[in-house]
């Protein structure tokens, strides 16, 4: 694992020779952060990420981390939904249900799904009261927030050249992505930087271009480059990579 001088004061960029240490590493991260948080206030808000990237890792923390964590006192969230309905297999609430929450049976009152049923803008309104009624009026901040990122730098659902990225509220939206004609609901930028902790997990060459870009900020363009726009207010950002995403990186 190679660790570089963070750009940003709180953020930590760790890069790991295999996908199998980058997965235990995160885990263990994981763990602690949801140690530190049921300590604090008794519970762990914990926002999942979509995608192909994050299987694993859920499989591992269902698994060989199972007995890590007091899983009764955790609350699932998504960063982001697909606009199918909840049995179609592009929905990441049936990823995750799969790969962690069914495997740990974890009740219905700890999952936040996000009801594809309704219409993209209703879904969005209704999730945003959802997590508000969650925390009881107090600030909407994540104790963790897991992004991935596509190779075209897009994370969540805040894809290049979309409205999402100027909506400058602490919220989640729907968006139309013109790119796969489809609308998707996501927390808005400024929503995942209220998150105490906001953690990428990245890996494979065909995102080496996205993460040099994002990281390193030659051209700072976060219309085309929207994870730029993922710069906690007060909270971490860790960056777990694996060498071939890193490749392209200034070392
Ligand atoms: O569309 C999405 O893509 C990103 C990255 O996904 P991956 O398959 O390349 O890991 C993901 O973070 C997001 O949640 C998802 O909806």
């Amino acid at each position: 694992m190679g660790v570089f001088l963070p750009a940003h004061k709180k953020m930590n960029l760790l890069i790991y020779k295999t996908q199998d240490e980058l997965l235990n590493d995160i885990a263990k991260y994981i763990i602690k952060i949801a140690h530190n948080s049921i300590a604090e206030q008794g519970c762990f808000n914990f926002v999942l990420t979509g995608g192909n990237s994050p299987k694993e890792l859920y499989h591992l923390l269902a698994t060989k981390f199972k007995a890590e964590i007091d899983w009764s006192k955790v609350y699932f969230f998504f960063g982001d939904e697909r606009n199918v309905l909840p049995d179609h297999d592009s929905y990441n609430g049936l990823m995750a249900k799969e790969s962690i929450l069914a495997p740990l049976n974890i009740p219905a009152e700890q999952i936040f799904y996000v009801d594809t049923t309704l219409a993209p803008e209703k879904a969005a309104i209704e999730y945003k009261k959802a997590i508000t009624k969650h925390f009881k009026g107090a600030d909407l901040s994540f104790d963790l927030i897991l992004l991935g990122m596509g190779d075209d730098a897009h994370t969540a659902s805040l894809f290049p050249e979309t409205d999402i990225l100027k909506n400058k509220d602490v919220t989640v939206d729907a968006v139309y992505v013109e790119k796969l004609s489809t609308y998707r609901i996501s927390f808005t930028a400024p929503l995942i930087n209220k998150a105490k902790n906001v953690a990428f997990l990245v890996f494979g060459k065909n995102k080496a271009e996205a993460v040099k870009h994002v990281i390193e900020k030659q051209e700072k363009n976060t219309r085309l480059y929207p994870a730029q726009l993922i710069r906690p207010v007060d909270g971490n950002l860790t960056w777990f990579l694996d060498d071939e995403s890193a490749s392209l990186l200034d070392a």
